[in-house]
């Protein structure tokens, strides 16, 4: 049995699973943690791996990683990190995106040329942001790799051409999803001139070997590592609830959306992944239930005993600043307030609803935009919680499922693996096993709670 290894090197963490090539079982997993932060030197990164891989990978025949997307990994000359990685998650590059966007001539060209509008959490705003405040390390900077693309060179011993993939390649702002070009002149606008950029890899070429003599999957980034693992088919969206919360689906053609709203993503396959985030996720429901002074499982049991729209309150869950409405600098806020509703009880429920209203806000511009959705699928850990299951159909309106507990950003990781090793066409057929839990059909009870929501958001960020 040929044993394949994807791995998921996420905000919070790195995941580890080792699977058979040719069912998707999984047969070992090993994960360790990231250090918290916005900023990290990759080399945290690497070092989770190692300990997270610590035993698991001798036997594999073929590796793969999927990572958190967008963040810049700058090196020099010498192939050494020139900083510490600035993350998807870090805002500071926020004025920069706007400069990019009003040079350019607005948001519809972006949408155009790269099928995203510049905003903090895309390396070409990075890029800017690194050129106009640290002019030292722009200096020494010779090129500019995502996590994925950093953690495929290291497996292979940080020697020869680095490469990356479609799909992550899509969340820099300087390739084309729709032309399958690298757009050297956005470079050039946002940070002066050229830096050397990754190769883009084909779906399921081989890229390299490990010293053991394992071969190196292309990767690709996180969110198109778990539309690969869950077998995404066109109707099915996925809602992932991570650190950042996204929502996507697979497509066949290259969303260019001037709104911003919808990221043109490419998926890892040779399609395409229109998806919306938000920076406010799973650790909306870990920073209430800090504040209630309970955990997580307290949390879902005091939102599960409040009725749907929290007797009236609404949190507008932005406590790391938020992405999607674009509001990189706005904190959270809770709205509604009175003395009969103020219970520990209604803030959980709000919490989780203030949470799915802004993915639910995303799912609907999927829809618009043409995407057919007819139910979702629940991932990330953020979908281990009872309330979060419970309370998504209700905000979405739409049906939902969950698949089986897995950490599917991993397994796509390793199908992907697999596929290379296979050399065949599509990817190995690897089924999901039975749902974990499937809801009862849609009802427009969510309309008011997201109404709510949306009039408070005006209110209080005008948008
Ligand atoms: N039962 C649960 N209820 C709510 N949140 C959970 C639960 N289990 C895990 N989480 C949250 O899920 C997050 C980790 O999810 P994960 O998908 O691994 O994130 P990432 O990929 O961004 O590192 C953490 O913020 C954690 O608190
Ligand atoms: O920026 C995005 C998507 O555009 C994020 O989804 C990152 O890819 C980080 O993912 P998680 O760590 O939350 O899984």
């Amino acid at each position: 049995m040929a044993l394949v290894a994807g791995i998921d090197s996420s905000t919070q963490s790195c995941k580890i699973v080792v699977c058979d090539a040719t069912t998707g079982k999984v047969v070992r997993e090993g994960r360790a943690p990231h250090p918290d932060g916005t900023e990290t030197d990759p080399a945290h990164w690497w070092s989770a791996l190692t300990t997270a891989s610590s035993g698991l990978l001798d036997d594999v025949s073929a590796v793969s990683v999927a990572g958190q997307q967008h963040g810049m990994v700058v090196i020099d000359e010498d192939g050494e990190v020139v900083r510490p990685a600035l993350l998807w998650n870090d805002a500071r590059s926020a004025g920069a995106a706007h400069d990019l966007v009003r040079e350019l001539g607005g948001p519809q060209p972006w949408a155009n040329a790269v099928g995203n509008v510049p905003v903090a959490s895309l390396t070409v705003s990075k890029l800017r942001w690194l050129a106009e405040n640290e002019p030292h390390n722009a200096a020494r900077a010779r090129g500019v790799m995502l996590p994925h693309d950093w953690l495929t060179w290291r497996l292979g011993g940080a020697r020869g051409e680095p490469t990356t993939d479609r799909g992550d390649a899509s969340g820099t702002g300087y390739w084309s999803p729709a032309d399958g070009h690298y757009r050297p002149d956005l470079m050039i606008q946002a940070f002066g001139r050229e830096l050397d950029v990754p190769r883009v890899a084909a779906p399921a070429e081989a890229v390299g070997l490990t010293p053991e003599g394992a071969v190196i999957a292309p990767g690709t980034g996180d969110n198109m590592g778990a539309a690969l693992g869950l077998g995404l088919r066109p109707g099915d969206a996925v809602l992932s609830l991570g650190t950042s919360g996204t929502v996507f689906a697979v497509h066949d053609r290259a969303a260019q959306d001037p709104t911003g709203t919808i990221s043109g993503f490419a998926d890892a396959t040779g399609g395409f992944l229109p998806l919306v985030c938000t920076l406010n996720a799973a650790r909306v429901l870990s920073a209430t239930a800090a504040m209630l002074g309970t955990g997580l499982s307290g949390l879902d049991t005091l939102a599960l005993s409040a009725e749907p729209g929290a007797g009236g309150l609404v949190l507008l869950p932005y406590l790391d600043g938020e992405r999607t409405p674009e509001l990189p600098h706005a904190s959270g806020s809770l709205h509604g307030l009175r003395r009969d509703n103020m219970s520990p009880e209604n803030l959980a429920r709000a919490a989780v609803e203030g949470m799915l209203c802004g993915l639910a806000d995303g799912l609907a511009a999927l829809t618009e935009s043409g995407v057919p959705v007819e139910r979702v699928l629940l991932v990330g850990g953020g979908a281990r919680s009872a309330a979060v299951r419970a309370v998504a159909p209700i905000v979405l309106g739409t049906p939902t499922v969950v698949p089986p507990a897995a950490e599917y950003v991993a397994i796509g990781a390793a199908r992907q693996a697999a596929w290379t090793l296979a050399e065949t066409a599509e990817p190995p057929a690897w089924t999901l096993g039975a749902p974990e839990e499937e809801s009862a059909p849609a009802t427009d009870v969510g309309a008011g709670v997201r109404e709510r929501y949306a009039e408070y958001r005006r209110t209080a960020h005008g948008v």
